[in-house]
């Protein structure tokens, strides 16, 4: 029998939520004051933040790069991860979210690990080049550049390291055949051709992980 992929189920999440509390105050209190500046609250969700610190962690990543600060949720996961080594950089296009970031690494006390870029992610990438290879790549930026920031990851991944994306089930749309928006049948169709890629290309293992917002995970191997 074909097993489903996906829980749609409360219950579930409450159990998950109860019992593996990926949310501390720190992170709560980022959520409150993103809203506060109004910031959008398109953070990471709680799962996916545990989920990030333990891949990173599992990767034994010290040389990070995230595409997509906002308020530094997510960066936050990932320098734990890191477990007091090493640096990431993080980079973000807005000077409102980028200051609210620098708030939430002092905040979280992981600032000494964190290296924040202002400015768009493509231009940063290309200056970052001269660092490489990274450990591990988290991409959260603008959809329509997913294929342009893979063909940065997958030339700047060392053997070894890991590329990771958010957002990768595109909404619940990323399978659909009509949209309702110009603009989301670009994102989507990025989103796939990201998936795409990443699934096809023999130098990695890849997978989506089924969480609310998909997960897509790639592991270089050769
Ligand atoms: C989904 S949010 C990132 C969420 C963050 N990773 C977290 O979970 O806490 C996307 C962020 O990418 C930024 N962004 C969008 N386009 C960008 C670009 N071209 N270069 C750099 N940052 C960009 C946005 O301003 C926004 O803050």
């Amino acid at each position: 029998m074909q097993k489903e992929f996906l829980q749609n189920d409360k219950n579930i999440t409450t159990y998950a939520l109860n019992t593996f509390k990926p949310e501390d105050n720190i992170l709560k209190e980022i959520r409150e004051r993103a809203k506060k500046l109004d910031i959008p609250g398109i953070h990471v969700s709680d799962m996916d933040g545990k989920h990030l610190e333990i891949l990173i962690s599992m990767a034994k990543a010290e040389k990070v790069v995230e595409v997509g600060t906002l308020a530094g949720y997510s960066g936050i996961c990932i320098a734990r991860g890191m477990r007091n080594k090493g640096v990431l950089h993080t980079i973000e296009i807005e000077q409102k979210h980028f200051e609210a970031a620098a708030q939430s690494f002092k905040n979280a006390k992981v600032d000494h690990l964190v290296k924040q870029h202002l400015g768009s992610a493509l231009s940063v990438l290309a200056e970052l080049e001269k660092e490489a290879p990274f450990d591990a790549i988290f991409i959260d930026a603008d959809k329509v550049s997913y294929p342009d920031y893979l063909t940065w990851a997958e030339k700047n991944i060392k053997i070894g390291g890991v590329i990771i994306a958010d957002n990768t089930f595109a909404w619940g749309h990323i399978n659909d055949s009509h949209f309702e928006t110009l603009e989301l049948e670009k994102q989507v169709k990025s989103i796939r051709e990201f998936n795409y890629r990443i699934a096809n290309n023999s130098q990695f293992i890849a997978t989506i992980l089924p969480t609310g917002e998909g997960l897509t995970v790639g592991v270089r191997v050769s």
